[in-house]
Order: C-alpha cells, then sequence, then structure tokens
C-alpha cells in the first residue's frame, strides 16, 4: 500500500470510532443517498435515560470531518441538556451536509426520514439551525421519530419561541440573583444572532425595559432591530466584547475562547446558541475572569422540553411554559451552588449532568 493510501485509511478508522478529543459515542450513523444527494450523520452519544433526543441541522461544511465534530459536540450537549432538563431521554443529534447537489429537499429529508427510522426509535429528531417545520414533517413521512411538528388542535411546531422563553427567564434570574435587580428595566443585554430565537429574546427583553445592542450577519434583521427595540447595532466583530450586563449568544458555537475571553467585558453570558464554549477550560477562563458564564445546555433547554411534551403527546401551551420557567429556579440553584462551593456554575452544572445521566445506567 503506499503511503498516500495508508495515511487515508489511517485517518478514515481513526473517525470510526470518533475524533481525539470529543466524548465516546455509542452509535454514529453515516447516510448517503446517491439519488437526493443526501449525505448526512447521526451521533447518539447515550441512551443511558431513555432514547437519544435532538435536532437535526443542515449546513455547509468545510470538510466531512467539521461536520463529524458538530454532530459529536452537538449529541453530547445533549445528553447534559435532556439530564439538566429531567427529561427522560438520552442524547443524540444529527447533520445534513448541504451541498448544491440536493435538489429536491422534501425528497432529500424523506431519505434523511428512512435512517432515522432504521434506528427503530433510539433517536428523535426535531429541527435546528437550517431546518424547519416542513422538513419535519417530510421525515414524518417516513418515520415517527420526529418532533418540531404542529399537532392538531395543540401546541408543538416550531421550539424556537419556547427556548426563548427559557433564556429569558434565566436572564432574569440570574440577574436578580448575582446584581440584585428586582426587575430587567435598564439592563443591558448584547445578543449576537437575530434568528429564530435570537430575535424572540429581543421582543422578550425589549418588553421588559432591557437597552439592546445587537449584532448579526444579516443586515436587514439588524436594521428592522434597530428600529424596532432602538436596539444599539455593532459589527459582528464587536458583540462578544460589548460593556454590557448580559452577553447572550444566539447564533453558532465556539464563541467563547480564549481571545475573546480575555476581551470580554459583561458581567453574565447566558445565550441560545448550543456550544458556546471552543473548549472545556474556556468555562475556567471566564470563571477566572468573573463573569458568570450560565451553561448552554442548562439554559436553552425550552426548546426540547416542548419537543419532547409535543412528541409524547401530552400537555398543553401552559403547562409547557410552566416547565420551561423552571429554567430559572435550576440556573439560581446552580449559582447559589457555585458560590457555596468556590466553583464556576459550569462545573456545578456538568458534575450535576453527569450524575445525573450515570445514576440511570
Ligand atoms: N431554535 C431552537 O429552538 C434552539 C434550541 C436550542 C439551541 N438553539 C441554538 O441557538 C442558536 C440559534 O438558533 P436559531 O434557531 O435562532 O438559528 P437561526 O438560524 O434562526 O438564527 C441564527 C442567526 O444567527 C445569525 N448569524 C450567523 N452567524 C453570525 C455571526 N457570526 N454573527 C452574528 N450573527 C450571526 C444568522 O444570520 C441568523 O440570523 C443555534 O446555535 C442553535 O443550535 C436553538
Amino acid at each position: 500500500m503506499n503511503a498516500k493510501i495508508e495515511a487515508r485509511n489511517l485517518t478514515a478508522v481513526q473517525h470510526l470510532f470518533g475524533l481525539e478529543g470529543e466524548p465516546a459515542h455509542e452509535k454514529v450513523l453515516y447516510i448517503s443517498d446517491p439519488i437526493t444527494s443526501l449525505r448526512a450523520i447521526i451521533a447518539v452519544h447515550s441512551t443511558a435515560r431513555g432514547p437519544a433526543f435532538g435536532g437535526c441541522r443542515m449546513w455547509q461544511y468545510s470538510s466531512d470531518e467539521e461536520a463529524l465534530r458538530d454532530a459529536l459536540r452537538l449529541s453530547h450537549g445533549m445528553s447534559l441538556k435532556n439530564a439538566m432538563a429531567d427529561l427522560p431521554y438520552g442524547g443524540g443529534k444529527s447533520v445534513i451536509i448541504r451541498n448544491d447537489r440536493q435538489l429536491n429537499r422534501k425528497e432529500m429529508f424523506q431519505a434523511f426520514g428512512r435512517a432515522v427510522q432504521s434506528l427503530g426509535g433510539q433517536y428523535i429528531t426535531g429541527e435546528d439551525v437550517g431546518t424547519t417545520v416542513d422538513d419535519m414533517l417530510a421525515i414524518q413521512c417516513a418515520s415517527p421519530y420526529a418532533s418540531g411538528i404542529p399537532r392538531e388542535g395543540k401546541f408543538g411546531g416550531n421550539p424556537s419561541p419556547k427556548t426563548a422563553l427559557g433564556v429569558y427567564a434565566a436572564i432574569e434570574r440570574a440577574a436578580d440573583v448575582l446584581f440584585g435587580a428586582a426587575s430587567l428595566g435598564g439592563v443591558t443585554v448584547a445578543i449576537q444572532g437575530l434568528g429564530s430565537v435570537g430575535w424572540d429574546l429581543c421582543e422578550r427583553l425589549h418588553a421588559a425595559g432591557c437597552k439592546l445592542v445587537v449584532a448579526d450577519i444579516d443586515s436587514l434583521r439588524v436594521n428592522t432591530a434597530a428600529e424596532k427595540f432602538d436596539a444599539k447595532v455593532v459589527d459582528v466583530r464587536d458583540i462578544v466584547t460589548q460593556a454590557v450586563d448580559v452577553f447572550a449568544p444566539c447564533a453558532l458555537g465556539a464563541v467563547l475562547n480564549a481571545p475573546a475571553i480575555a476581551d470580554m467585558q459583561c458581567k453574565i453570558v447566558a445565550g441560545a446558541a448550543n456550544n458556546q464554549l471552543e473548549t472545556a477550560d474556556d468555562a475556567q477562563r471566564l470563571h477566572l475572569r468573573g463573569i458568570q458564564y450560565l451553561p448552554d445546555y442548562v439554559v436553552n433547554a425550552g426548546g426540547v422540553i416542548s419537543c419532547v411534551r409535543e412528541y409524547e403527546g401530552g400537555g398543553d401551551d401552559a403547562s409547557v411554559d410552566r416547565e420551561v420557567i423552571r429554567i430559572a429556579d435550576r440556573t439560581a440553584s446552580l449559582i447559589d451552588e457555585a458560590q457555596a462551593q468556590g466553583k464556576s456554575i459550569a462545573s456545578v452544572a456538568y458534575e450535576q449532568a453527569l450524575r445525573k445521566i450515570s445514576v440511570a445506567l
């Protein structure tokens, strides 16, 4: 075997059982459907607490390795999220690698649905960045293991408003516990990303009297936010380092990294984006800078809570809201515990999540 082929095979074999530095998974399924040009990965991190529940992201990745890494990190995060929300589900996530040949979106999602079905209920999907309610309906043609779908006469559908509600509840409580803000009136919040969740969060914070600073790569969204919420618009490169009370990342992951943390000026980080920390060490970096980081998987669980209740067919809008708002109590108790133990909120939350997963084993 020549050296080039050998090197390529070695990489393939290494990837077969995960990537260095990423958590070990129970199962990883690679899907390729030549007819619809579907290329996807379903990662099941853990089914210790129940079937793996987590959305499907569609994204243009720069390499297959980047897609695999995203799937593995996101599905691990879902194990932590579902455990902290006390949901009887494990963690999983899927990614569809976007390409220009995917001309029939509905058929492609049906093909993806067949892959979900092949796991026999070990993985239940839903929306994430780049996927919609229509995509979930297409998956449902091939498999019942899909959520984020409006159920007749009931709640359901796009989970983003519930995610925003949970993030809002966490910010409100954290501001109260950490700096005695009896209300959010006058509290300054920088929001990165004005998509489904970020926009809804802006609406809630604006209604509560917050002063908003916003950034998005989409200029129409930021200009509308400036008009509607009297928000200050800043460049996307500057949003992380604004001198505000709260920074709310609501775009993509890895925004909390060593260079950014060195320049950050907020007191609290609480946002919807998954995997905000670039590395686990970044939680400690934030702690040492005195910035209170509320783990993403704790505060952004509103969407999965909504999807789970809708998927199970029980509950209603009001009961889901009550369950989502409990994220505020969870936030307060994590802050108390972290202060009592002299640890970061992130390390206390991580220990709790691991305990909840391991007792289920
Ligand atoms: N939708 C949910 O219910 C939910 C639940 C849990 C976690 N999340 C996470 O929250 C984040 C946002 O989700 P969403 O559904 O609102 O996604 P979305 O795609 O609707 O919105 C993302 C927004 O971020 C903007 N953006 C992209 N790159 C940016 C950059 N560099 N700087 C500033 N803005 C940028 C996009 O233009 C878009 O407006 C994602 O990380 C997602 O995984 C979402």
